[in-house]
């Protein structure tokens, strides 16, 4: 390979499967070192944050020299997830991770005690959905009141792993607008953290990293680390925000995100405040906003249609009645915290592969209901939908988002654009620039595009009136 023609910066993905590590050329966003580690997920949707420690280590490791050689370093993360620790340092428990629904009570309870749907999108930009990190803190505090005491600081999972990097422990955390904004307790209208709320739930601010600004170094690299002490360590973001800056997004863009998660989302200059609770209202990692919509069955609940009927995940057939809603995990859009995946209209003449393809139509219809409501009124129709996330390799998944939305799609080439978009943001600290404009000129949106065609309405129609008519089972607790 050529020498690189600016200095090296690494790029990590931390997100729910596995962690991901990129060393890249801040110049011309060659990848030019890859790692990858897996994670193990509880059935409960709990994780071991020491775990995405030794992750990152071990994907920074398969890097190899190149890693040695970085200038800068920053780690995006899946956001919301609930980080509790110790005064030694350690989690007083596994983390709590954002598609755990068990704190779907204490969710209904906070909207209704602190002023309704509209209020705490007023203020916060979002309705909280069970995802949210203030609902996993009341959980916490009631159902395991002695973690809560030995709680001493709560990071969400970027901010956890940055503390590791840099060595601040309990006293000395720091995070980012955009992870804040998925909190709960980050108020989107005063940009700041929202003492009523916090005071509401029992959390002393005092336990909450500082939020740094954008161009802001959270620290350095400190020693005995497999990465060069002393380089820069760049504040890191959540995993969404950290694909909004990877793809250089401007307004009017719409991604669509293929992961564990389902994700739609754009950037906007207006600040989100969705009463619906459709449309989450974060900030994103710069000073604009990012209107995002997510589900919690995507990828992982596909395949797992996929294995039940024992078919490779491309053997999709084309045709037939079935419904699928799979919402294996509960849904959080629509907000259905305790449904389960509902199979509706089989016939004889349904093959496996109808019923696969409808597990992919159940599962894309979600997002793309969402898609107009996290753009502005000006955008325009005919801007291709960005499709990213592992499922975006997949063509079941690219045929599926065309037929159902008749838009144009184009998947990026650029792979990890979680990953990279960390690394936009290491190369930005580091040359002083606005990260997004970095990944721009790294032209990391550019790849194949799919023409729009036409809209399949009557499966639209179907998983419409299935979700409609189910309300009730779906409900059920
Ligand atoms: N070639 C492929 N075709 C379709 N889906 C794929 C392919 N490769 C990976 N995936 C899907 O990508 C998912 C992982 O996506 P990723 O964005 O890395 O997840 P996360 O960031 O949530 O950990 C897996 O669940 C798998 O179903
Ligand atoms: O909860 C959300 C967004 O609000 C998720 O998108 C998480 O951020 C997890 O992301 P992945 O692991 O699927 O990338």
């Amino acid at each position: 390979m050529a020498a690189p023609d600016g200095p090296l910066v690494i790029g990590v993905d931390s997100s729910t499967q596995s962690t991901k590590a990129l060393v890249v050329d801040a110049a011309t966003g060659t990848v030019v070192a890859r790692g990858q580690a897996p994670h193990v997920v509880t059935a409960e949707h709990d994780s071991d944050p020491e775990q995405w420690w030794e992750a990152l280590s071990e994907a920074v490791a398969q890097c190899g020299p190149a890693a040695q050689r970085a200038a800068a370093v920053s780690v995006a993360g899946q956001q919301h997830g609930l980080v509790a620790l110790g005064a030694d340092d350690r989690p007083v428990r596994n983390a709590l991770l954002w598609n755990d629904t068990r704190s779907a009570p204490q969710r209904d309870r906070l909207i209704e005690e602190l002023g309704g749907p509209a209020a705490w999108a007023e203020r916060v930009g979002s309705v909280p959905p069970a995802s949210f990190t203030v609902t996993k803190w009341a959980w916490l505090t009631e159902n395991e009141p002695k973690a809560a005491a030995a709680t001493r600081a709560v990071r969400l999972p970027h901010d956890y792993l940055t503390g590791r990097l840099t060595g601040q422990g309990v006293d000395g955390g720091t995070t980012d607008r955009g992870d804040a904004s998925g909190s709960g307790w980050w108020a989107s209208a005063t940009e700041s953290y929202d003492e009523q709320i916090l005071a509401h739930v029992g959390l002393d601010p005092k336990l909450l990293p500082r939020v740094v600004g954008a161009g802001e170094a959270a620290g350095t690299v400190r020693s005995g680390l497999p990465l060069p002490e002393g380089i820069l360590v760049a504040a890191g973001t959540g995993d969404n925000m950290a694909g909004a800056l990877g793809l250089g997004l401007v307004p009017g863009q719409p991604v669509l995100s293929l992961g564990t998660s389902g994700t739609v989302y754009a950037v906007t200059e207006r600040r989100p405040a969705d009463p619906t609770g459709i449309v989450a209202g974060f900030a994103d990692a710069g000073s604009g906003w990012l209107p995002l919509a997510c589900t919690l069955n995507c990828t992982q609940a596909v395949d797992r249609f996929a294995t039940l009927l024992g078919l490779e995940r491309e053997a999709t057939e084309p045709g037939g009645t079935a419904v699928v809603l799979p919402f294996l995990d509960g849904e959080r859009t629509p907000d259905l915290p305790y449904a389960s995946g509902l199979v509706h209209g089989l016939r004889h003449a349904t093959t496996g592969g109808q019923l696969l393809q409808a597990a992919y139509d159940g599962a894309v219809f979600a997002l793309l209901r969402a898609l107009d409501s996290v753009l502005d009124e000006s955008a325009d129709p005919a801007e291709p939908i960005l499709l990213i996330g592992g499922g975006a390799r997949g063509t079941a998944w690219r045929e599926t988002v065309r037929r159902l939305s008749g838009r144009p799609v184009r998947v990026p080439r650029a792979e990890e654009l979680v990953a990279l978009g960390a690394a936009a943001q290491a190369a930005g600290l580091l040359l002083g620039r606005d990260p997004a404009a970095v990944a721009r000129d790294w032209d990391t949106a550019a790849g194949p595009a799919y023409e729009a065609v036409e809209r399949d309405e009557a499966a639209l129609a179907r998983l419409d009136a299935t979700l409609r008519d189910a309300d009730a089972l779906l409900r059920r607790r």
